[in-house]
């Protein structure tokens, strides 16, 4: 192996820590950040995210609520339920964890969130206040995936990045933010033909695509940042993520693992996201 490891659980420590400091110093003043994940179904592996994601609030002084729906909950009642913690002085952010079943419309669901409270950055205001550089909720797995080149120390301006994927949690907003970050952006997808033109000519990849194996080291420029947004398991059950690595890891100069890689940062941005709601509700209380 040539590339350096991005440890996203040791990163996650360090934030998670200044996240813990923040909610204490608002918790002495009178208020306690609140976050609210609302969970409809079964669906196995959300089960494991929103269990983690309120065991991040506790560890770092945060308090939350999880709600949890049977898969027949109406979309009627889910718009109820938003509607009831955008109300709600205690909430600071609210999300509501992806994918919903299918009779629920997720669009609907995610619009009807307060943008101040929208943590997970999915609202339309979020995304256009990200689209045009202004101040709004960043979708946390792209924004983990920023604090990791910047821990690192990588100079994003004039770098070439490619994104594999399309998605709005993920590819779009990570493609905006690396444009923000003065990179030169191509965002390929399934309909790209070639992919391997692309990625070889980019000293930055991110692979947000949900398929084991879409990176290979044939596919990598030599000492480039690949940053794996997959979450797959192999066929003996192991988690892995898009990225072959074993082999990338020959070729990168630095490289995210699945597991411990992007996936707890996705949950530290969270609890950084809901600490700001916190302080800017709290801010509008002393005004
Ligand atoms: N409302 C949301 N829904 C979904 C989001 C989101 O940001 N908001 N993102 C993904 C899932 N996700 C967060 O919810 C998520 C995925 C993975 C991890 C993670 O920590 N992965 C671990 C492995 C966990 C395991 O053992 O299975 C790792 O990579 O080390 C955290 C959050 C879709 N839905």
């Amino acid at each position: 192996m040539t590339a350096q490891l991005i440890d996203g659980n040791a990163l996650s420590k360090k934030l998670r820590g200044e996240v813990a400091a923040r909610a204490a110093a608002l918790t002495a003043q009178g208020l306690k950040p609140g976050l609210a994940v609302v969970l409809v179904g079964d669906n196995p592996a959300s089960q494991v995210y929103v269990r983690n994601k309120v065991k991040a609030c506790e560890e770092a002084g945060l308090h939350s609520v999880l709600e949890k729906y049977d898969a027949s909950l109406t979309e009627a009642a889910l718009l109820a339920r938003v509607d009831a913690l955008n109300q709600d002085p205690t909430i600071h952010g609210i999300l509501v964890q992806l994918p919903l079943p299918a009779h629920i419309d997720a669009h609907k669901v995610i619009e009807a969130i307060a943008p101040e409270k929208d943590v997970d950055g999915f609202h339309v205001a979020s995304a256009g206040a990200l689209m045009v550089g202004q101040e709004g909720f960043k979708p946390c797995t792209p924004y983990g995936c920023m604090k990791m080149l910047e821990y690192i120390g990588y100079e994003t301006r004039g770098k070439h990045a490619v994104v594999i994927g399309r998605s709005n949690i993920v590819g779009k907003p990570m493609a905006m933010l690396l444009l923000q970050a003065n990179a030169t952006v191509t965002v390929c997808h399934s309909a790209t033909p070639d992919l391997a033109h692309f990625t070889r000519q980019a000293d930055i990849v991110v692979a947000a695509v949900g398929k084991r194996n879409v990176l290979t080291a044939d596919m990598v420029k030599p000492g480039a940042v690949v940053l794996d947004v997959g979450m797959n398991r192999t066929d003996d059950g192991k988690l892995c993520g898009d990225v072959d690595f074993a082999g990338v890891s020959q070729v990168a100069g630095w490289i995210t693992p699945v597991p411990g890689g992007v996936g707890p940062m996705t949950i530290t941005m969270l609890l950084v996201n809901t600490i700001e709601s916190a302080e800017r509700a709290a801010q509008s209380v002393d005004r």
